[in-house]
């Protein structure tokens, strides 16, 4: 905080002049220090079995602005998310793994408590929530999140007092985001776009002070697009943090002011997206099989490139499934040792493990 000017009052960060003069500073290298670090992680690994999912010696994500953490898949985005809000536990818990967020020490709080601090993440929405309506979801975010202490003590009359502010503040947020409509509606049947604006405004029913976004774009349709990076824009303006994984580079050019990347469980690049997507450590660790993977520069996307893509995709594709039949013994499903809703989740396949800038052995061996 010491060299921040202070003049960087709370939303005056809305102006990209200010956010310029904020960023510009900063040390272009993994790990580097920021003038005003909200959150702060120190020595944090994670291995399942024989593989580091995660292994970040120090990240420190600086208030006030968006920060866009990429990589290949399986780099272990999703894992640092699930460790740093209490989902999960480090491997080197013992071992001088220390986090902070806003000034608090978080190493050994759990995930409830993570979200009072005021970091808070938003969740694919499950099937049970799928069965709820679109109202009972943002009560249900506010109870999760806020009131759960409430709920469960002898203030129960309170909460039932605050209910009424409850329910007017889970209105204000789906009229903020072209929801109050379907506030009667099965969470289920609304679109993909619709369901990550819910996502969206479940999560600031507690207030946070920082919103970690999982894959904001995923299975949102051109049309709400624009409608979602205003949303997220917004809340930055008003002097929100924002932390989001996002594997649509294009989105991640055109919202993020800064960058980090993961690759194998580190973090192997910090940025502005341009400065990191021109990082060689970058451009090697998405390469590998895709020697040509879009790094979000359209010039480069024509349809010739796609259709080379997708060959190289289905070729590999092919050559796994060969691979898979060839040794279709069974087989430890380490996929599924914690969180067996995890990847059931997620819209996308995983890398190969071993492919460049997935997840590695512990001992440093190729995983195959
Ligand atoms: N619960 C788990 N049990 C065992 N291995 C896991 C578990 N969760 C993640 N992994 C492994 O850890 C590595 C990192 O996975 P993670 O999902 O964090 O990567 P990611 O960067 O979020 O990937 P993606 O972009 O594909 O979502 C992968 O090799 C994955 O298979």
């Amino acid at each position: 905080m010491s060299d921040l000017d202070p003049t960087l009052t709370r939303g005056s960060l809305a102006d990209p002049a200010a956010r310029k003069a904020l960023t510009q500073p900063i040390e272009r290298r993994p790990g580097s220090g920021k003038p005003d670090p909200i959150l702060k992680v120190d020595n944090i690994v994670r291995n399942f079995g024989g593989i580091t999912a995660v292994d970040v010696d120090h990240l420190e994500v600086q208030r006030g602005i968006i920060t866009a953490l990429i990589g290949p898949n399986g780099a272990g985005k999703t894992t640092f998310f699930n460790l740093i809000t209490g989902f999960d536990r480090p491997s080197s818990a013992r071992q001088g793994a220390h986090w902070s967020f806003d000034g608090r020490t978080l190493d050994k709080t759990s995930a409830s408590s993570v979200a009072l601090a005021g970091m808070v993440r938003t969740f694919q929405l499950t099937k049970a929530l799928n069965r709820m309506t679109v109202m009972d979801n943002m009560m249900l975010g506010a109870r999760d999140q806020k009131g759960e202490r409430l709920l469960n003590g002898p203030f129960w009359f309170t909460w039932k007092k605050q209910e009424a502010e409850v329910e007017a503040k889970a209105k204000d947020l789906l009229q903020r985001f072209s929801l109050l409509a379907k506030k009667d509606d099965f969470a289920g049947s609304l679109s993909g776009g619709q369901r990550k604006l819910l996502e969206m405004a479940r999560a600031l029913m507690s207030d946070p002070k920082m919103i970690m976004l999982d894959e904001p774009m995923a299975g949102v349709n051109p049309a709400l697009t624009q409608s979602l990076l205003g949303h997220i824009q917004s809340l930055r303006d008003e002097g929100m943090t924002v932390l989001f994984v996002e594997h649509d580079m294009h989105m991640v050019r055109h919202i993020s002011d800064w960058v980090v990347v993961m690759a194998e469980g580190r973090i192997i690049s910090e940025g502005r997206a341009d400065e990191v997507m021109a990082d060689q450590a970058v451009v090697d660790a998405y390469l590998g099989a895709h020697h040509d993977t879009d790094l979000g520069d359209d010039e480069l996307l024509t349809d010739e490139k796609m259709e080379e893509l997708a060959d190289e995709v289905a070729a590999e594709e092919a050559a796994r499934d060969a691979e898979i039949a060839a040794h279709s013994h069974p087989h430890p499903d380490h996929h599924h040792e914690l969180d067996a809703d995890h990847h059931a989740e997620h819209h996308h396949t995983d890398a190969p493990t071993g492919q460049p800038g997935g997840a590695r052995r512990a001992d440093g061996k190729d995983p195959k």
